[in-house]
């Protein structure tokens, strides 16, 4: 998916919502967990309530990973289940010599449908460039992650700056603003300000609303730049916001309030 058309999905719905697959299989609701295509079932069902009210889909391959071959399959069902109308994210923290990267890309980007992956910037440039080498899809680099270790490495001093600058500024001339994005967590926002001086034209993925405590309003009042430039993650508050039987309509309802308040910065 190109630029472009991110962004008419984005004014078209008055949302930058990207809702996070990140389905764990304890948390299955009971009348689903038996059965055996039950994480499949589960995000069909999530998929259904919230297409409307969401622009991507974030599927972090972690809880998929962990399931051995069910789990992939119920991934690759999932992906392919989205469509083409939606911006799908592989939240694999990818990032290897070259040739292990080219691997990686083409897993996501030829033998699945994704149009981005998440890529660990640590190994630079020939581990990264694998991911932009492709039309249409992108690298999403982590930049300044939300957890509490990003004080060990991202934001230590390195040379004049911090380390997660110098990641900004050097990945930014790697690739170009319409296949390079950049994971900032949404807890961090008394850095959004710097980080649009670095990076002005970028688009963000932002994790860290909802379960992690971030706030919808500050991030987008500091770093929404003419095209928007935000996707604005939420995984846990919307997948899990009942664990009954009710589930789809209960994230319904959460990602329609993170829709409604996005409309009103957009
Ligand atoms: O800095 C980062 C990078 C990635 N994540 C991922 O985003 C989601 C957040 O889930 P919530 O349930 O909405 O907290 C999850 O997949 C993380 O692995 C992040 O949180 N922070």
């Amino acid at each position: 998916m190109t630029r472009e058309q991110l962004v008419k999905q984005i004014y078209d719905k008055g949302s930058y919502l990207c809702v996070g697959l990140d389905t764990d299989s304890t948390k299955i609701p009971a009348h689903l967990s038996g059965n055996p295509d039950a994480i499949f079932l589960f995000n069909k069902a999530i998929i259904d309530a919230t297409r409307e009210t969401c622009v991507a889909y974030k599927i972090n391959t972690a809880f998929y990973e962990a399931l051995g071959t069910k789990g992939w399959d119920a991934m690759e069902k999932t992906v392919h289940y989205i469509g083409a109308d939606h911006f799908k994210i592989a939240d694999a923290k990818r990032g290897d010599i070259g040739n292990t990267s080219d691997q990686y890309a083409k897993a996501f980007f030829e033998t699945l449908p994704f149009d981005a992956v998440t890529v660990a910037p640590y190994m630079g440039e020939d581990s990264v460039r694998p991911f932009l080498e492709y039309e249409g899809k992108w690298a999403i680099v982590l930049g300044l992650t939300s957890n509490k270790g990003a004080r060990d490495f991202e934001l230590q001093a390195s040379g004049d700056g911090l380390l997660y600058e110098k990641v900004l500024k050097t990945v930014s001339s790697w690739g170009t603003s319409q296949n390079l994005m950049f994971v900032v967590g949404a807890t961090q926002a008394e850095a959004f300000t710097r980080i649009r001086e670095l990076i002005p034209d970028h688009f963000l993925l932002v994790p860290g609303v909802g379960a992690q405590g971030g706030s919808l309003q500050e991030i987008s009042e500091k770093a929404m730049i003419k095209d928007c430039g935000l996707l604005v993650n939420a995984s846990r508050a919307v997948i899990y916001a009942s664990g009954q039987e009710d589930f789809s309509s209960a994230a319904a309802a959460v990602a329609k309030q993170y829709q409604e308040e996005m409309g009103t910065y957009l």
